[in-house]
């Protein structure tokens, strides 16, 4: 067996190889950060990076090291993104203020979704109904409306995670947020009263968020349907006093519904946090910062990141973690913190985090809707 040192030696002689090809690597990395900042471009590239993992993956000569040769291009990728940022500086894609056109919200006429919408952007603005979450996302990347409005937090039943995971998959930003202080009603035909109703329908918050009140009627059918306001639309339709829906008192009133209880929430705090979605960063004047990022399972990581923040005294103020299914019990983590992006602290906490972390992406700056 040879010895440790001999090791060594080799390894410093394949190093003394490597650094200099890693250097040559970030000069040219630099060059692209000067050519995107002139074209206005992101800094992730995630489809080339999958070209780079591809091809990183196929020289290899023992198949074995896959996994490995992917997490160090990974490591490799993350530490350009991290010095065109730095490069970059302030010339991130920005749409420009205020926000005009399309507007997409999930439901149908009458959802909450909705109603985040009309106070954000105002009654008056163009708007198309999206029935699933997911259309909201394809209607944007069709380019079928210039923002999306979907609900992404509950202050009883907390995180819609279905909501987390397609802001993880699409490359999105988070524009603008809306909080709305939600009532739920239990809504029928003219005529339905709590004796005749035999079935409730009602997207599976609305469900949720009145527990209590439908474990006081054992008796009821609980069906999940799309949104509240749809299934308010289809009560409506089926003229039927056994049916009844849980929704807002606005889609009450525009299916011609009549409320049978008020108010059925649990918590009287119930509130809905929405976001709004756009193709490119908001404009400047931005207070809070989203970002979302995946960590190696090792001891520490997550404190590593985390302290960044509180060496820099930023206020962290949510932390979300969903499992990434393609990686077994590993997890991409959202967070939401105060902050103006074009502040140094902030670029500094984005760029220490984005070098230490996989998978990083910046989902958004923008006005934080405070009580
Ligand atoms: O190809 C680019 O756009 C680059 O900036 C280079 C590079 C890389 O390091 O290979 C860095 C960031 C991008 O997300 C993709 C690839």
């Amino acid at each position: 067996m040879e010895d440790l040192a001999d090791y060594r030696r080799e390894i410093d002689e394949i190093d003394s190889q490597l650094i200099p090809l890693f250097e040559r690597r970030m000069d040219v990395v630099r060059e692209v950060a000067r050519f995107k900042k002139a074209r206005n471009m992101q800094v992730l590239q995630r489809d080339r990076e999958r070209v780079v993992l591809d091809k990183a993956v196929a020289r290899l000569r023992d198949p074995g090291y896959a996994a490995e040769a992917e997490r160090f291009m990974n490591a490799v990728m993350a530490i350009s993104r991290a010095a065109q940022r730095r490069d970059i500086g302030g010339a991130l894609p920005r749409e420009a203020a205020p926000l005009t056109g399309k507007v997409g919200y999930y439901g149908a006429p009458g959802s909450f979704s909705e109603q985040a919408l009309a106070d954000y952007f105002g009654e008056d603005r163009e708007r198309t109904a999206c029935a699933e979450f997911e259309d909201v996302f394809t209607a944007l990347r069709d380019g079928e409306i210039d923002y999306g409005v979907l609900p992404i937090e509950n202050s009883s039943t907390g995180a819609i995670t279905r909501v987390y995971d397609l802001l993880g998959g699409y490359g999105f930003f988070i524009v603008g947020e809306r909080r709305l202080r939600i009532h739920q009603n239990l809504v029928g035909v003219a005529g339905a009263t709590l004796d005749t109703v035999r079935a409730v329908y009602s997207h599976e918050q609305g469900l949720e968020q009145s527990s209590r009140f439908l474990a006081e009627h054992p008796g009821w059918e609980q069906a999940v349907f799309h949104s509240t306001a749809e299934s308010a639309r289809l009560v409506a339709a089926s003229g039927d006093p056994a049916k009844a829906a849980i929704a807002s008192e606005r889609a009450a009133a525009l299916y011609g519904l009549e409320i049978i209880a008020p108010a059925i929430e649990n918590s009287r705090h119930n509130a809905t946090r929405f976001i709004v979605i756009g193709r490119a960063l908001a404009p400047a004047g931005a207070d809070k910062v989203s970002l979302a990022f995946s960590l190696d399972n090792e001891s520490g990581t997550l404190y590593n990141t985390l302290r960044h923040f509180a060496d820099r005294r930023i206020n962290l103020v949510k932390i979300e973690s969903r499992p990434i299914p393609e990686e077994l019990w590993s997890y991409r983590f959202y967070l939401d913190f105060e902050g103006d992006v074009d502040s140094d602290d902030v670029r500094g906490v984005l760029a220490e985090i984005s070098a230490g972390a996989k998978d990083f992406r910046l989902l958004g700056a923008y006005r934080s809707d405070r009580d």
